[in-house]
């Protein structure tokens, strides 16, 4: 078993690069699925566990991707399979993202059925009110959900109960080459939907809206393979960006997009922490006293849930009490029983945690619940008493390239070890960068 290792103290300091974002990356590839003619090129994708499983998931449909230095070239011009297995989807909920393109390129997509995880139940059910307005029949059974279509998806007005992320690229990607014109209302707001749409037109779709809460979609009969390039990670941002603010330190983050991080540029604010647009990125400078303050959850352009681990981190350290409210998943505090354990004093009321603060936090060994607690743990760590221990590093591989690695970059005492050599902890060399191999999952 591996762990990261991080003894508290050290104040960041230097500059750290910004991956391809994550939540971008994954429709992207899976919408390259759509091009039956050409090759796609996708540029800036980051060497994450989830990315592996994509184009695993892809290569299963009897599809082509090659995964060389940070880009990936995707031919999908071949007869496609239809069939997600539950290997991929256990692994990773955005495999899902595959049955809107072949619906709309095949008319047939049978996948494992997603399940519940440590964050909440996370029902599909706005994806499939979708692909049943625009005509599939869809059936559950066996652990599978199957969904077909006569002769072609068509266009329709369609409006979501939540704003969900997945549901409007799923829907926006089938639509893409329905028959007549899709309407998505109270359609998620997010930058990575502004990707995927970004991507879909260069492929020759018609997308209008996509950043907003209304988005148009006119099908096209065929999408073209194009080239794109994936938008800078906000969530890994942000984690580096609450690191600096934790750590009082002084980091500057390249490849950064300041108007995809104002809910917490703003937070950060508040409570004190400097943030410094330059003309190559974002200088985080961490003050003496971190203040408390309140935050809730919200789709974009609200507080991101995804940070939501990380600033509880962060509170911990600052003076007074702060209320923390998720409203995106109904069970995403799985990491309060871990900070308690580093002596954080958190007390939970349905669905706000309320941090009071200033804590003197302790070193502990800690399990990653999700991969934002984890993240948040290690972030804990840097200011902790001794030494933090954090398992269940499959998570963190999900969504950080080489954590660790780039946390030491900075200056933190940190490793990443299998278990065995921790008794030589004293000695430890350089972690090693995440061991995979990039073609395979
Ligand atoms: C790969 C990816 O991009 N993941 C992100 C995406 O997840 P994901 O796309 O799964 O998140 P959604 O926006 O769909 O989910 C938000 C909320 O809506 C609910 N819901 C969703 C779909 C549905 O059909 N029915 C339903 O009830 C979910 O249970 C959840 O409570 O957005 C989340 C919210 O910003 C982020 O935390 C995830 O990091
Ligand atoms: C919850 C997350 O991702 P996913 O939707 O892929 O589980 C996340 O990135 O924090």
């Amino acid at each position: 078993m591996e762990k990261i290792i991080v003894r508290g103290g050290r104040q960041l300091s230097g500059t750290v690069r910004i991956e391809g974002a994550k939540n971008a990356v994954l429709p992207v590839i899976a919408a390259s699925i759509l091009a039956s003619k050409g090759k796609s090129k996708i540029y800036d994708v980051p060497a994450l566990a989830d990315v592996y499983t994509i184009n695993e998931v892809l290569r299963n449909l009897n599809i082509d991707v090659n995964y060389e230095n940070g880009a990936i070239d995707v031919d999908a011009t071949k007869a496609l399979k239809t069939e997600a297995p539950f290997e991929y989807v256990r692994k990773m909920r955005a495999s899902f993202l595959v049955m809107g393109p072949l619906l709309a390129r095949v008319g047939h997509a049978r996948i494992a059925l997603p399940g519940g995880c440590a964050i909440g139940s996370r029902p599909i059910d706005q994806h499939l009110k979708g692909f049943e307005a625009m005509g599939a029949k869809v059936e559950i059974g066996n652990g599978f959900i199957e969904a077909k279509v006569e002769d072609k998806l068509v266009g329709n007005k369609i409006y979501l109960d939540f704003p969900s992320v997945g549901a409007t690229e799923n829907i926006m990607m089938a639509a893409s080459m329905a028959e007549g014109t899709t309407i998505i209302e109270n359609a998620a707001e997010e930058p990575e939907i502004v990707c995927l749409a970004t991507y879909l037109n260069s492929m020759g779709a018609k997308v209008r809206g996509a950043g907003t809460g209304t988005i148009r979609i006119e099908g096209v009969k065929e999408l073209t393979g194009a080239e794109h390039t994936i938008i800078p990670d906000r969530i890994e941002a942000g984690t580096f960006m609450v690191a600096a603010a934790i750590s009082k330190g002084n980091v500057l983050l390249e490849n950064v997009e300041p108007e995809h991080l104002r809910p917490l540029i703003s937070k950060l604010n508040e409570m004190g922490v400097i943030i410094i647009e330059e003309s190559d990125g974002i200088r985080v400078i961490g003050p003496e006293k971190l203040k408390s303050v309140d935050l809730k959850t919200m789709p974009h352009p609200g507080f991101p849930t995804d940070m939501q681990a990380q600033m509880m981190a962060l509170l911990l350290r600052a003076e007074g009490t702060s209320v923390i409210t998720e409203t995106v998943f109904e069970n995403r505090f799985m990491h309060v029983e871990e900070f308690r354990r580093m002596n954080g004093n958190i007390k939970i009321e349905g669905r706000a945690a309320i941090v009071s603060g200033p804590n003197e936090l302790q070193g502990a060994e800690v399990s990653a619940t999700d991969l934002r607690a984890g993240a948040a743990l290690v972030v804990a760590g840097l200011v902790a008493d001794g030494y933090t221990r954090v398992t269940e590093l499959k998570h963190i591989d999900r969504g950080y390239v080489d954590f660790a690695g780039k946390l030491k970059a900075l200056g933190a005492d940190v490793e990443r070890i299998y278990e065995a050599q921790e008794n030589e902890l004293e000695n430890l060399e350089a972690p090693a960068p995440l061991k995979m191999d990039p073609n395979f999952a």
